[in-house]
């Protein structure tokens, strides 16, 4: 069974069509990328399956139940960049989360309860490499150390689908080389399943088992606005990152 079906959804903002007849059925623990010009819905898409924002038509399930219409702990979130609170250290950002989940109400744990979140979360700050910065604040962590830090916010929880907003697109190149392996790493230790917006081709090749390219079919100025963006390609990919290493920058793909 899939674990995401979006079944034709359209998303309208003020009248403005920005999405139409989106389907996809998402298979547990596959690594979804989806590529588009800037503007195409792409961050729409992702707000959706995050419970941020509703389908104007359509439905979207999680594990065949219809999506609640907010987030929650089954589905955790890396922005692009702001993901984290500034004025809580590494450890108290990633111990968040299960604050959150065990004390809704005051987002505040106690005792043994409060001393479990804090293990749970140093051993993600291990996860993710950033052991030795726990009781740093994200002002003196470089860009890379705070997206490593959202991952690990986003992952205590145990998410079943984890959605990344262009996670890696404002790092230097070399530093996002490391993220991706991290990104693998954690991807194929944990299983989970995961749902990434980017814009570049090659880290989607890189990356994914399946690359979704969305972009407006009509867009000629008198069709602005009316018409969204639709499913162009869906690609499952079969070759992939030991091509990096070779210096080849995309890979084959089946088309589905
Ligand atoms: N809350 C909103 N209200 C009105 N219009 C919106 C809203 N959110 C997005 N839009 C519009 O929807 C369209 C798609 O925006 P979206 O951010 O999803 O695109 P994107 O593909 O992620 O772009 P980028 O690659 O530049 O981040 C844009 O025209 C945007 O102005």
């Amino acid at each position: 069974m899939s674990i995401i079906s979006i079944r034709d959804v359209w998303k309208e903002y003020q009248g403005q069509v920005v999405l139409e007849r989106i389907n996809l059925e998402i298979e547990p623990g596959s690594f979804n990328l989806i590529v588009g010009a800037s503007g195409c819905g792409k961050s729409t898409l992702l707000r959706m399956l995050l419970g941020q924002e509703q389908p104007s038509r359509g439905e979207i399930l999680l594990d065949g139940k219809v999506l609640p219409p907010e987030p929650g702990p089954d589905r955790g979130v890396v922005f692009q960049r702001y993901s984290v609170f500034p004025h809580l250290t590494v450890r108290e950002n990633v111990a968040l989360g299960l604050e959150f989940i065990q004390s809704p109400i005051v987002g505040k744990l106690f005792g043994g309860a409060r001393r479990r979140a804090i293990e749970k979360a140093e051993q993600y700050i291990e996860l993710v490499g950033l052991d030795g910065s726990e009781d740093k604040y994200p002002s003196a962590l470089s860009g890379g150390m705070q997206q490593r830090l959202a991952i690990a916010q986003a992952l205590i929880t145990k998410p079943k689908v984890l959605l990344l907003d262009e996670p890696f697109g404002a790092l230097d190149p070399g530093i996002r080389g490391d993220m991706h392996d991290l990104i693998i790493r954690i991807w194929e230790e944990s299983k989970t399943t995961i749902f990434m917006v980017s814009h570049d081709l090659s880290e989607a090749f890189y990356l994914g088992t399946r690359l979704v390219t969305l972009d407006r079919r009509r867009n000629r100025p008198e069709e602005q606005g009316l018409y969204g963006a639709s499913i162009t390609h869906d690609i499952a990919i079969t070759r992939r990152r030991e091509n990096r290493h070779r210096g080849i920058e995309l890979a084959e793909g089946d088309v589905l």
